[in-house]
């Protein structure tokens, strides 16, 4: 084999993902509406990415699709250079618990479970893993988002930001290759919204946590990186911090795009 197509394998085990010319259709009654037509996207080892876009221009079925949750019709997902779609449903579903984190709007933790039970949750249905090693690295993820005092409480006596921790520490407990987060402030009022997107920066930056963000607020976009903005099941636009110093100037920009105002892939 060549030097060249080495490294080029490489680079596509160490990209934490990828996707090309997704194409996802759903049917509503008589109708045909595509999600998804022909998106792709590719992201960087410590990239934090926000995918934005208007109510129903698919950036839900993105994450989903992205996580290996709904297959599309046609085109691919690698993760690390595994192509989900090669994966059985029950290698899939073990794939995604070692080597992807989702953090959902609702949250998704178990009710009847501690917060230390939820984060431990991923590890034990892995099953290789002793039940000390899981508690010992649950514990440490816990304490390091400043939950140390909430190992016993279930979600019911946490506030809602504590909640989003807790999913966010058992996201990042098998130390996935990346964090797929949908809307991850969506329930939260707008300080414990703040609180989780100073988090998710931090992990990004101090951790080079590879993180893709589903949002369509603006202030939220703006601490991620790099902006994707989808209209119509399709990537318009793809922007990098430099290209938006602030949140106002990320909302003007992102208001021209989806009212048409702009050239589709202006940066
Ligand atoms: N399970 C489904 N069955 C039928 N249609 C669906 C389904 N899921 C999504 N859709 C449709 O696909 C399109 C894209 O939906 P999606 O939820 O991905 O958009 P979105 O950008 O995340 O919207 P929002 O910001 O409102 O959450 C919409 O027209 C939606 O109605």
């Amino acid at each position: 084999m060549s030097s060249e197509k080495i490294s080029q394998d490489e680079a596509i085990q160490t990209t934490p993902l990828r996707v090309d010319d997704l194409v996802k259709t759903f049917h509503q009654g008589t109708n045909l509406v595509k999600a998804l037509n022909g998106v792709s996207l590719s992201v960087s080892k410590g990239e934090f990415t926000a995918i934005m876009g208007p109510s129903g221009c698919g950036k839900s079925t993105l994450l989903h699709v992205m996580a290996g949750l709904t297959r599309p019709e046609s085109g691919a997902v690698w993760v690390e250079g595994e192509k989900l779609s090669s994966l059985s449903d029950a290698r899939l579903t073990d794939f995604r618990r070692r080597r992807i984190g989702l953090v959902f709007q609702q949250f998704n933790l178990v009710a009847a479970l501690t917060a230390l039970e939820n984060v431990m949750l991923p590890l034990m249905a892995e099953g290789g893993r002793g039940t000390a090693g899981a508690k010992d690295r649950a514990k440490q993820l816990l304490d390091r988002l400043g939950l140390g005092d909430r190992f016993g409480h279930r979600p019911d006596a946490m506030s809602g930001g504590e909640q989003q921790r807790v999913a966010i520490a058992r996201a990042l407990v098998a130390d996935p290759a990346i964090i797929l987060a949908d809307e991850p402030t969506g329930s939260l009022d707008s300080g414990n919204g703040n609180a989780i997107c100073s988090l998710l920066k931090e992990l990004n930056q101090e951790e080079g946590r590879s993180i893709v963000m589903v949002t369509h607020e603006p202030a939220v976009a703006a601490w991620a990186g790099r902006v994707v903005v989808m209209k119509d099941g399709v990537v318009c636009s793809d922007w990098h911090a430099e290209q938006f110093p602030d949140a106002q100037s990320l909302a003007i920009r992102y208001q021209e795009i989806v009212s048409g105002q702009a050239a589709v892939g202006a940066v």
